[in-house]
């Protein structure tokens, strides 16, 4: 899909970032956030980030050495606003040039570009790519990094290409899609020189489909990289965390690397043109609004795939009854019936096992979760663990998370956080953490699956049937209430004085799981004026959780380092203890991150 069809709203009222997926969520440091409503002070914004990205970029290429013998060259940094905005609108030369190479290229094959019918094919560039960005792209440019080091001067502007499915330090020949403030979108052609890494791809359709963007490495590497992606997140160039030594823990994976989603959505559009015979159903191809046919996803389920063949049977034999495409839904169900649904309204049940009893000695959480990687795989689950099993049902349509294998390490993790929270608060004199909100509760999932641990647990969803669902599953399990509504107003109803629902602060710890876009100013100030004795956020959208802890920092909640604390003025202060990413997506760059947050006064 084109960046430009992609257009995300930052809940912050900012653009996002130059390209929504090159993932850089922030706030500025030095710009009054209210000003930005005119679209020239955004496209200032957006130029502030390309400056951003590309400092970062050439932090990652150049070490410190070369950075000194460079002197006082900042040819990165835009030197005052009308610069960049002359800029804005007259894109750097490299890329005009490029663009002109092109034409040329086309003219010498004797077509003739006055010819306003005539398609002028873009050149192939052979391009060198230099990191792997957080979208799973490559970010290249057509000279290698000594090549840039020895001729850039200050004052130079590079022109950058993004190019998925390349990795560092491979050159590679691609063509360009779309041209953007700072950098274009390129189609990946060849691999002329391979990086050591690169495997086959299991996949007959990677390297088309725009689903999965790292078959081409090994898991361990996939891993590797959601660990350093993560860390770039948090560690931005505008974000507080640079200088801070935060560590983010090693990903832990997923038992299953394939045959793990659980819910597939292919698509079609369907043309007055196009035969019905032609019409694809399936995902959409890389860089592009076009839907490649796809039968088979080798991500998902068995029982998904079923129902995929099952839903493109039916689809197809039914196209007049669509007017222009749709969206097709299958998700996997537990029930006795089906192995899978393929109605938004159908109901599917999922069972997500975690350990009975929460123990927080290291080893035995250790080997506990040694142990849950089996309770999902392949080989089933043969430990000697005492689990309890929780049934979720809810609507095919509504929120439940896509991999199920990994789901009760998730869980259990979350737990022994928060029992490692306690431990800690006990031994500082602090009481015993028995109480637990789960805001944007979903189904369920975490307020059910830790209830064991708490005297009382309550849990905020938006959604009504995702609330009446949460309801049923916890039917049978008599510490927990769900309320429908904003998880905003949780605050209001676990302070109730009336004895229904009194969460005593200091001894209640809150879980928040908002949507991808993140949590937003309002809800962050107020989570921290209730002040919990502990703050577990998961999130599948990371950069835009590191946005929202660094606004923590910024306002004094969360200190980075714990033994500077004198300054507090009796507000409640947190520390990180812990980053722990979670892989929920294997094959995808996306990654799943739990950051916990202990008060620690
Ligand atoms: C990422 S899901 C997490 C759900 C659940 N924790 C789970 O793991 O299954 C985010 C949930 O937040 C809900 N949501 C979105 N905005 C919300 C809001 N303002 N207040 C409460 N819930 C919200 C969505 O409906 C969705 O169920």
């Amino acid at each position: 899909m084109l960046a430009k069809d992609k257009k995300k709203v930052d809940p912050w009222g900012l653009p996002s970032a130059l390209d929504p997926d090159i993932h850089l969520y922030y706030y500025p440091k030095d710009i009054n956030v209210e000003k930005f409503s005119s679209f020239a002070e955004k496209k200032h914004q957006k130029t502030k980030l390309y400056d951003q990205i590309i400092n970062l970029f050439f932090n990652s290429i150049l070490d410190p050495d070369q950075m000194e013998n460079m002197g006082d060259t900042k040819f990165l940094n835009f030197s005052d606003k009308t610069d960049q905005e002359k800029w804005c609108q007259n894109p750097p030369f490299t890329a005009v040039k490029n663009y002109i190479v092109s034409r040329e290229t086309v003219s010498t094959n004797n077509q003739n570009l006055n010819d306003e019918s005539t398609s002028v094919q873009p050149t192939t560039l052979m391009l060198h790519v230099h990191k792997v960005m957080n979208n799973g792209y490559g970010l290249a440019t057509t000279e290698n990094s000594e090549q840039l080091v020895n001729t850039l001067k200050a004052g130079d502007r590079v022109w950058f290409y993004v190019v998925p499915f390349t990795l560092k330090n491979e050159i590679v020949y691609a063509q360009v899609v779309e041209n953007n403030w700072g950098y274009s979108v390129c189609d990946l052609k060849s691999v002329e020189t391979k990086a050591e890494n690169r495997i086959d791809a299991p996949c007959k359709y990677f390297g088309k489909c725009s689903g999965c963007q790292l078959q081409m490495i090994t898991y361990k590497d996939q891993l590797e990289f959601k660990q350093k992606s993560v860390e770039f997140s948090f560690k931005h160039e505008n974000s507080n965390f640079i200088n801070s030594e935060i560590v983010v823990n090693e990903v832990i994976g997923s038992p299953k690397q394939f045959g793990y989603r659980t819910k597939l959505t292919p698509h079609f559009d369907l043309f007055k043109w196009m035969p019905r015979e032609q019409t694809s159903i399936g995902f959409n191809y890389i860089n592009r609004r076009e839907v490649l046919d796809i039968e088979e996803c080798i991500i998902g389920t068995p029982h998904v795939n079923s129902g995929l063949t099952e839903t493109r049977k039916i689809t197809k034999n039914n196209f007049d009854t669509f007017k222009r495409g749709a969206t097709l839904l299958i998700r996997q169900t537990e029930s006795l019936n089906e192995t899978f649904v393929l109605k938004p309204k159908d109901m599917v049940t999922e069972t997500v096992s975690t350990i009975s009893t929460l123990n927080i000695d290291e080893q035995i959480y250790n080997k506990q979760m040694q142990l849950l990687d089996d309770l999902k795989s392949e080989k089933g689950f043969t430990g000697d663990l005492d689990t309890v099993s929780y049934k979720f049902q809810f609507q095919a349509s509504s929120f439940f998370q896509n991999n199920n294998s990994v789901l009760p390490k998730l869980v259990h993790y979350v737990r022994y956080q928060i029992g490692l929270a306690n431990k800690y608060r006990l031994e500082n004199k602090f009481p015993e953490i028995k109480y637990l909100v789960d805001a944007y509760c979903g189904a369920g999932l975490f307020a059910i699956g830790c209830s064991s641990d708490f005297e009382k647990v309550v849990g905020i969803e938006i959604s009504k049937e995702s609330i009446s669902n949460a309801k049923n599953n916890s039917l049978g399990i008599k510490n927990c209430e769900f309320y429908q509504g904003d998880a905003s107003n949780i605050f209001e109803k676990v302070k109730q004085t009336d004895g229904s629902i009194n969460f005593s602060p200091n001894q209640t710890a809150v879980i928040i799981d908002p949507p991808r876009k993140g949590s937003n100013p309002q809800f962050l100030n107020q989570l921290v004026e209730y002040a919990p004795a502990v703050i577990v956020y998961v999130a599948c959208g990371v950069p835009a959780q590191a946005r929202d802890i660094n606004y923590l920092v910024r306002n004094g909640s969360v200190v980075l380092n714990p033994t500077e604390t004198k300054n507090a003025e009796n507000k409640p202060l947190y520390k990180i203890s812990s980053i722990q990413p979670f892989d929920l997506f294997p094959q995808t760059f996306h990654v799943e991150n739990v950051v916990t947050l202990i008060r620690i006064n």
